[in-house]
């Protein structure tokens, strides 16, 4: 199977759209000839007999020309649809395969899945008009051929000037036309976004109307842009094609009788009738070619070679060896030369200031971005060495998410088969008092930044996996609740691998272990105790101070 995921199934089907849909154009093409043969040689008055065939061609070929393009239509979309359904879930599945946080931003996921609808108009308006063209004027030109060599050659002139030059030309203006258009276009698309969301804001400090009239010039400058482009020869080409080639064909087929003449004529200018589109086709397949390559890069990308080692339900060992990691783009490396043993039980704390490394270090434990340097084992074995998706790992991390669904079913994701009593535990442990039927809107957003904490937190309790990695899980709670919070969620996962990373120093003495990162480097570790003697940057941030409860 190709990068794509195109079946012989789906060829054959593409295969049959197309035949379908150059019948049908090729009945209209025979149509419009022997309707216009007829009314020329009925004006001879000939004997009636020798109509005959023609009146019944004619009747034969408005009924067929129906019945094809209804039977095309249906094959086109089947084509379409099926192909598209199956390459949806391969664009799914590789994206939930992919541990790294390259693919995990929400704009972008969006992005490549819409791109999937590219993928839909590269066959329904690009591919499969362009083969249509191809049969409907190759049997076209035979027929001519039929009639007069001459007037064959005309056609074929005419018929590559506007099934190929034009759709060139028309490729290549849309391209230099997006080219010019994409800066603005992503200012537009940043303005709509300020705006929308920034409208209290910009209204509070008296920005809006600049911000509005910023956006103005921007769409306008777009509109004047268009407008301009809307004054280009191309599309008129074609009809001047169309009408050149016609008469070309007439004069060259001279030395045949009128009726046969007409017929060429009027065959002509339905044969452009399915050419002509192709320069809109050009254009289309110039807009769809970068979502295209998007798709391609995400398919052919090889996915990360997760393994199939038995996950160990209990007795976890994780442990990090030197570990690194430089975020793609990022001058300075996230982490550097990290060592972590995490026995199972063991209670570690990350501390130190905003953008230290904590987070990423907790994102490494879980598996969500991969280290580029040192190692980072479970049980003795690297992390890539299990099923991603069942490590024994569970945690209320900075990325974590709030479904559309209630309080209820985002919890029993962690633990499907949990009855109330034991979400109400969970919540009670993590210092929620959620309603279990309660929705918590889009990502939470029904709800304050503390109670969303909670949910995040009384989720994280509720699975069994044996290591528990909380970022901040209680940030945005005053210092008193967030200490009684999480005093209550270490006594509900005792037993659990606990690694917190926190700004809170109230529990910190009751760690096993507590690292100072800075910059991506432990500066210093050690137990509470041994952190206070060493009188370092633990010492002066950290002690808990009945002054002094929240820290940097
Ligand atoms: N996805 C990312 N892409 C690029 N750089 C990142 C990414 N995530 C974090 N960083 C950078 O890595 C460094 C460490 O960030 P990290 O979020 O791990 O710090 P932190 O200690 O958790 O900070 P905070 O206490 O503010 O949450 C920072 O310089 C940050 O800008």
């Amino acid at each position: 199977m190709t990068v794509w995921g195109v079946t012989r199934a789906d060829v054959r089907r593409l295969a049959v759209a197309t035949v379908l849909a150059a019948c049908a154009e090729l009945a209209g093409l025979l149509l419009m000839a022997t309707a216009a043969w007829l009314l020329l040689r009925a004006a001879e008055q000939p004997p009636i007999a020798a109509l005959t065939v023609a009146i019944i061609a004619v009747r034969a070929l408005a009924l067929l020309r129906g019945g094809l393009r209804y039977a095309e239509r249906l094959a086109g979309h089947e084509v379409v649809l099926r192909y598209l359904g199956a390459l949806r879930g391969r664009v799914y599945e590789t994206l939930t395969a992919r541990r790294s946080s390259r693919f995990s931003g929400g704009d972008l996921l969006s992005r490549l899945v819409s791109d999937v609808d590219a993928a839909q108009d590269a066959v329904l308006r690009c591919l499969l008009p362009a083969l249509v063209a191809l049969v409907v004027g190759m049997a076209a030109v035979t027929g001519a051929l039929l009639f007069s060599a001459p007037a064959a050659l005309a056609l074929v002139a005419g018929l590559v000037l506007a099934g190929v030059l034009l759709p060139v030309l028309s490729a290549r203006s849309a391209r230099r036309a997006a080219d010019a258009d994409a800066p603005a276009l992503a200012a537009l698309a940043d303005s709509a976004i300020d705006l929308a969301r920034g409208a209290v804001e910009l209204r509070a400090f008296g920005a809006a109307d600049r911000a509005v009239a910023a956006a103005r010039t921007v769409a306008s400058g777009l509109s004047a842009r268009e407008r301009r482009r809307a004054g280009s020869p191309l599309p008129g080409a074609g009809a001047a094609i169309q009408v050149l080639t016609t008469l070309a064909v007439c004069v060259t087929a001279g030395g045949l009788g009128l009726p046969a003449i007409a017929a060429l004529g009027l065959g002509t200018m339905a044969v452009f009738e399915t050419v002509l589109p192709l320069a809109t086709a050009a254009r289309r397949w110039a807009e769809v070619r970068e979502p295209l390559r998007r798709l391609h890069q995400l398919l052919s990308e090889p996915a990360p070679r997760d393994g199939s080692c038995p996950v160990p339900a209990a007795n976890v060992h994780l442990r990090l060896r030197g570990a690194g990691l430089r975020y793609p783009g990022r001058p300075a490396p996230a982490l550097t030369g990290v060592d972590l043993d995490l026995p199972q039980g063991r209670l570690v704390a990350l501390v130190g200031p905003s953008g230290s490394g904590k987070s990423t270090l907790l994102a490494a434990l879980a598996g969500q971005v991969e280290t580029t340097a040192g190692a980072v084992t479970l049980n003795g074995r690297a992390l890539g060495a299990y099923p991603a998706e069942r490590l024994p790992v569970s945690g209320a991390l900075a990325d974590a998410h709030v479904f559309r669904a209630t309080v209820r079913e985002n919890l029993l994701l962690a633990k499907p088969s949990a009855s109330d009593d034991e979400l109400l535990a969970a919540c009670r442990a993590a210092g929620s008092e959620a309603e279990l039927d309660r929705l918590p809107g889009t990502d939470g957003a029904a709800m304050s930044g503390g109670q969303r904490q909670r949910l995040l937190l009384a989720r994280a309790l509720l699975s069994d996996a044996p290591v528990l990695l909380l970022d901040e899980p209680v940030e945005g709670l005053d210092p008193a609740h967030a200490d009684a919070v999480l005093r209550s969620v270490l006594t509900a996962a005792a037993g659990r691998t606990v690694v917190l990373a926190t700004h809170q120093p109230a529990p910190l003495p009751g760690f096993d272990e507590i690292l100072v990162l800075d910059e991506g480097e432990v500066v210093e570790r050690g137990t509470h105790a041994e952190l206070v003697a060493r009188a370092g940057y633990y010492a002066e941030h950290y002690l808990p101070s009945p002054g002094r409860a929240h820290m940097p």
